[in-house]
C-alpha cells in the first residue's frame, strides 16, 4: 500500500508542486489550501504524514500540528516554515513535529525528509514514546523551575547551544580569545567559512556579548530571498514603489536600529544592491525603495559567507570595495575535518544537549562509533555530525550506548552522494533522466501533447523534448531485449 501523505499549503503554486511531485515519487497524496478542510479529511481518513505550512489564514500550521499530536500520535507532522524562523521550528520539533522544512526549498530536499520519516518508521514511534514519558519528567521539572522562578529547561538548552562555541582547536581558542573585543567595538565583521562551520552561533555571539544585546538583532539570510524582493527586504519601500507595495514598509536596516543586522550568505546580494549597503556602511543612511527621504541608522552589520570571496570578486559578483569595508575583523571559522580533535567534545556536548532535551538519562557513545565520527569527511560540518548525534539519541530508545548501528541502520540505508563537496544523503532512487522524462510527460499531458507549448514552459527546445523521447524509447527497448 502506498504511504499517505496529506498537504496544506495555502500557495496554490506550491500546493500543486508538492502534490506532483511527492505523487511522481510514489506517494499517495490528499492536498488541501484550507486547513479547516484538510482537519476534515485527517477526521475521515488514515493518513500517515501530513506536510502543513506555518502562516495559514484560517487555521496555523502550529494548530494543526497540535491537533494532529493529541489526536492521532501515529501520524507525523512536517512544518514548512519562512525563511529565519528557526526558534520557531525548533519549537515545532519540541512539540512533537517528526521535522521542519525551511522555504524556499528544492524537491530533492523535502522528497529527503519524507523519505526519512518513512525509513524511521519505528523509530519515530519509539521517539513518540519517548516524548510521552519525557513529557510528564520534563512538566516535572519545569514545574520546579517555574516555581523558582526560572525559564523551562528547554528554553533554557535553546539558549545554551546558542550561547557557547564548543572547541579547544587552537584556532576556535583564539577566535574566543578576541571575541570580546570584537563585541564591543561596532566595526562591521565579516564572518567566513564553509556550511555548517557555525558561522551564525559565532555572529550571535558577537551580538549577545556587545553594548547592543538589548536592542534588536535582525537575521536575513540572503541565499533565500527572491531576488526582486532583496532591496525591500534590507531597506523597505514606500507605499506604490512596485506592484504590490500597498503601504509604506520598514526594512531590516530600520528594523535593526540601535541594534544589530546579520547578513547571511551576503555575496548572493545583487551587485546593483550592494552599493546602496555600501552606502549604509560608510555613510549610516539609505533611503527606501521608490522613496525620496534619507533615512539615517545606526546598525552594526555582521555579514558571513561560504564562498571564496576572492573568486567572487574576481567574477564581478562581489564589489572589491564593499568586501574591504565589511572585512574590519575578518573571522574565519575552519572545517571539522581541520579540527578532529574537536569531534569528541562536540559529541558529548551534543549527546548532552538532546538528552538533556527530551528528558532522557545521558547517554555515552561507544568506542566504534566516536572512531567513525573522528575519521568521517564531514563535508556538512558541524550540523552535520549534530544531526547525526541527534538521530542517534533518539535511536538508541532503551540504550546507555549510543552505537555505530543505531546511527548506520536508519541514517545510511541508502548511500551518501558525494558531489561536489555536498552530501546528498537518501535521495530518491531516480536518476537526473528519469526525472527529465517525468517533467517532459508532465508538460505534454498539460499541452496535450504539443511539443512546442511543452518546450517553452520547460525552457528547452522542442528539438531536445523529441530527442529525450527517442532516447527513453530506445533505452526501454534494449531492456525489453
Ligand atoms: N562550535 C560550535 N559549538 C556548538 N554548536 C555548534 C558549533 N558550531 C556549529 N554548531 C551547531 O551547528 C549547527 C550549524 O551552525 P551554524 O548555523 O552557525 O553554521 P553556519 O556556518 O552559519 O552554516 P550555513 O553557512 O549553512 O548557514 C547549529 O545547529 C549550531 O548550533
Amino acid at each position: 500500500m502506498k504511504e499517505r501523505v496529506l498537504i496544506v499549503e495555502d500557495d496554490t503554486m506550491l500546493l500543486e508542486f508538492l502534490d506532483e511531485n511527492l505523487s511522481m515519487n510514489g506517494y499517495d497524496t490528499k492536498a488541501f489550501e484550507s486547513p479547516v478542510e484538510a482537519k476534515e479529511y485527517i477526521d475521515t481518513h488514515d493518513v500517515d504524514l501530513v506536510l502543513t505550512d506555518v502562516k495559514m489564514d484560517e487555521m496555523t500550521g502550529d494548530e494543526i500540528l497540535a491537533y494532529v499530536t493529541e489526536t492521532y500520535p501515529e501520524t507525523g507532522v512536517i512544518m514548512m516554515t519562512s525563511f529565519g524562523n528557526i526558534t520557531h521550528a525548533v519549537r515545532a520539533l519540541q512539540k512533537g513535529a517528526y521535522d521542519y522544512i525551511t522555504k524556499p526549498f528544492k524537491a530533492k530536499e523535502i522528497l529527503f525528509r519524507i523519505n526519512r520519516f518513512f525509513e524511521a518508521g519505528e523509530s519515530f514511534h519509539n521517539r513518540k514514546k519517548i516524548e510521552a514519558l519525557a513529557g510528564s519528567k520534563k512538566r516535572d521539572q519545569q514545574d520546579e523551575s517555574e516555581d523558582e522562578g526560572e525559564e523551562g529547561d528547554s528554553d533554557e538548552a535553546l539558549k545554551q547551544g546558542e550561547k557557547r562555541f564548543i572547541g579547544d582547536d587552537p584556532q576556535i581558542k583564539k577566535l574566543l580569545d578576541i571575541l570580546p573585543n570584537i563585541a564591543q567595538s561596532n566595526a562591521p565583521v565579516m564572518i567566513q567559512g564553509e556550511s555548517g562551520t557555525g558561522k551564525e552561533v559565532f555572529a550571535n555571539l558577537i551580538h549577545q556579548n556587545s553594548n547592543r544585546t538589548d536592542e534588536n538583532y535582525v537575521k536575513i539570510n540572503c541565499a533565500n530571498l527572491p531576488k526582486e524582493l532583496v532591496e525591500s527586504t534590507l531597506f523597505g519601500h514606500v507605499k506604490g514603489a512596485f506592484t504590490g507595495a500597498i503601504s509604506d514598509k520598514k526594512g531590516a536596516f530600520e528594523e535593526a536600529n540601535n541594534g544589530t543586522i546579520l547578513l547571511d550568505e551576503i555575496t548572493e546580494i545583487d551587485i546593483n544592491i550592494q552599493a546602496k549597503l555600501l552606502r549604509v556602511l560608510q555613510e549610516n543612511e539609505f533611503q527606501r525603495v521608490g522613496g525620496q527621504k534619507t533615512i539615517e541608522c545606526d546598525v552594526r552589520v555582521i555579514a558571513t559567507s561560504n564562498r571564496n570571496i576572492a573568486e567572487t570578486i574576481a567574477d564581478g559578483n562581489f564589489r572589491e570595495d564593499l568586501y574591504y569595508r565589511l572585512n574590519v575583523f575578518p573571522i574565519s571559522i575552519p572545517p571539522l575535518r581541520e579540527r578532529r580533535e574537536d569531534i569528541p567534545l562536540l559529541v558529548s556536548h551534543f549527546v548532552d544537549r538532546y538528552t538533556n532535551q527530551y528528558g532522557l538519562d545521558n547517554k555515552e557513545v561507544s568506542d566504534e562509533l566516536m572512531e567513525f565520527l573522528k575519521n568521517k569527511k564531514w563535508h556538512g560540518n558541524v550540523r552535520e555530525l549534530e544531526n547525526k548525534i541527534h538521530r542517534g539519541v533518539i535511536l538508541s530508545t532503551n540504550n546507555d550506548v549510543i552505537t555505530l548501528d543505531h546511527i548506520e541502520k536508519n541514517m545510511f540505508s541508502k548511500v551518501d552522494l558525494e558531489v561536489s563537496g555536498e552530501v546528498l544523503s537518501d535521495l530518491p532512487l531516480m536518476s537526473i533522466e528519469d526525472m527529465e522524462l517525468q517533467l517532459i510527460k508532465k508538460a505534454l499531458e498539460h499541452t496535450e501533447g504539443n511539443q512546442k507549448e511543452a518546450a517553452k514552459i520547460l525552457g528547452i527546445t522542442d528539438r531536445t523534448i523529441r530527442n529525450k523521447l527517442k532516447k527513453a524509447t530506445s533505452d526501454s527497448e534494449d531492456e525489453e531485449e
